[in-house]
């Protein structure tokens, strides 16, 4: 369906993903952003926050109120965990599409995320019709999803990474590596002591090694890609840089030297507007996608032969979030999926 204006609403307009929305649909030549929610900040101008929006944007947030969002097209939730399952259901019943940036739609088991995120599911109905935000796997099903689950950063830059191995069954599913690094506007905007700069900067540090809520999102997506049970390590850690994920893949060949995997990678996202394989033999970096929507990837055999090892870069608020929700949008849409996200990079 397409339409001259699509009307937007943000839930969240506040937090880093929020922002991060707005700045990419104040451009987008469909998507009037209509209205803009915060509790704490309500009445006061968007861009009186966030003077970066200074002649894109006149909105004042308002605190979140369904009935008056249900007169939007579209609504994205760029909150916590727990926040879109409440108020998606009725949003869904007005007409409104549903771009979820958080958890809450997308586990395909509602025991799973109560495992994980300790919360019953409110909807659990809607949760079985949602899909999966990942376009470069559930194109179709996106494009006519009342309720989009946008995947979360570590698991954009894990499973893009990973499939065109798992896909083409060359690798040992159950040894599979994944050692993360992310920049802190991960962790959202909300102060806390661990984001701040001088417990950050001049240091690198793991966390969640014992079980990060990630794991069980990344295990559903590769165990559907390779289509039987994956067995996977892994291992985030947290960078003295503000955005980005570098993803250092792992996998082991059944048949070292049985493919070429450099062709592989390429055939398989030769159509895709937001992957990009370097050449052979090159490193991409998080500073090479900075404020993009591109996942840049590189394939690379070890020297034993028949370890792959994959470099997977992502902007985590734009490919990891907001750019891949406003993707999902565009899909959904019957627009060109590339709107409003093609830019290049802030380098250096
Ligand atoms: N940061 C990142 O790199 C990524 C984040 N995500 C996910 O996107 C979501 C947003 O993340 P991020 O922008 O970093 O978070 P922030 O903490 O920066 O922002 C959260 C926003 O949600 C609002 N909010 C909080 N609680 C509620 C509530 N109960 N009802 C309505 N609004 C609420 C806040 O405003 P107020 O309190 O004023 O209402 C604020 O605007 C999270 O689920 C996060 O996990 C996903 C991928 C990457
Ligand atoms: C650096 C940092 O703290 N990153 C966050 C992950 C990013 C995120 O927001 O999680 P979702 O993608 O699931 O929404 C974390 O590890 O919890």
């Amino acid at each position: 369906m397409l339409r001259a204006v699509i009307k937007v609403g943000i839930v969240g307009g506040t937090g880093y993903t929020g922002a991060e929305l707005l700045r990419i649909l104040v451009r987008h030549p469909h998507a009037q952003v209509v209205m803009l929610t915060s509790r704490q900040e309500a009445g006061r101008r968007a861009d009186q926050l966030f003077p970066q929006l200074r002649g894109h944007c006149a909105l004042a947030f308002e605190p979140p109120d369904v009935t008056r969002l249900c007169a939007c097209d579209a609504v994205f939730f760029a909150t916590p965990h727990g926040t879109a399952m409440q108020m998606a259901p009725a949003l869904v019943d007005a007409g409104v599409r549903v771009i979820d940036l958080s958890a809450d739609f997308r586990f395909a088991d509602p025991a799973v995320f109560k495992r994980w995120y300790g919360l019953d599911h409110a909807c659990p109905q809607l949760l079985a019709e949602a899909v999966y935000g990942l376009p470069e796997v559930n194109r179709a099903r996106i494009r006519t999803a009342r309720v989009v689950g946008n995947p979360g950063c570590y698991p954009t830059a894990v499973q893009l990474g990973y499939l065109p191995l798992l896909e083409a069954g060359l690798v040992d599913c159950d040894t599979l590596i994944a050692d993360c690094k992310s920049g802190v506007s991960g962790a959202g905007r909300e102060a806390k002591l661990g984001s701040m700069f001088s417990e950050v900067a001049d240091s690198l540090k793991a966390y969640g090694v014992g079980g990060h809520r990630h794991w069980p999102e990344i295990v559903q997506g590769l165990t559907r890609m390779a289509g039987s049970a994956i067995g996977l390590s892994f291992v985030p850690h947290l960078v003295p840089m503000v955005r980005g994920i570098h993803a250092t893949l792992y996998a082991r060949l059944h048949r070292p030297g049985a493919a070429d995997l450099q062709a592989l990678f390429e055939r398989r996202y030769a159509s895709e507007p937001f992957v990009d394989v370097l050449a052979s033999g090159d490193h991409p970096e998080t500073r090479g996608v900075r404020g993009s929507n591109v996942c840049r990837i590189a394939v690379h055999v070890a020297p034993d032969g028949r370890t792959v090892i994959v470099l997977s870069v992502i902007d985590n608020l734009v490919k990891g979030a907001s750019g891949q929700a406003v993707q999902n949008f565009n899909l959904m849409f019957g627009l060109d999926e590339t709107l409003g996200l093609v830019s290049p990079p802030l380098s250096p």
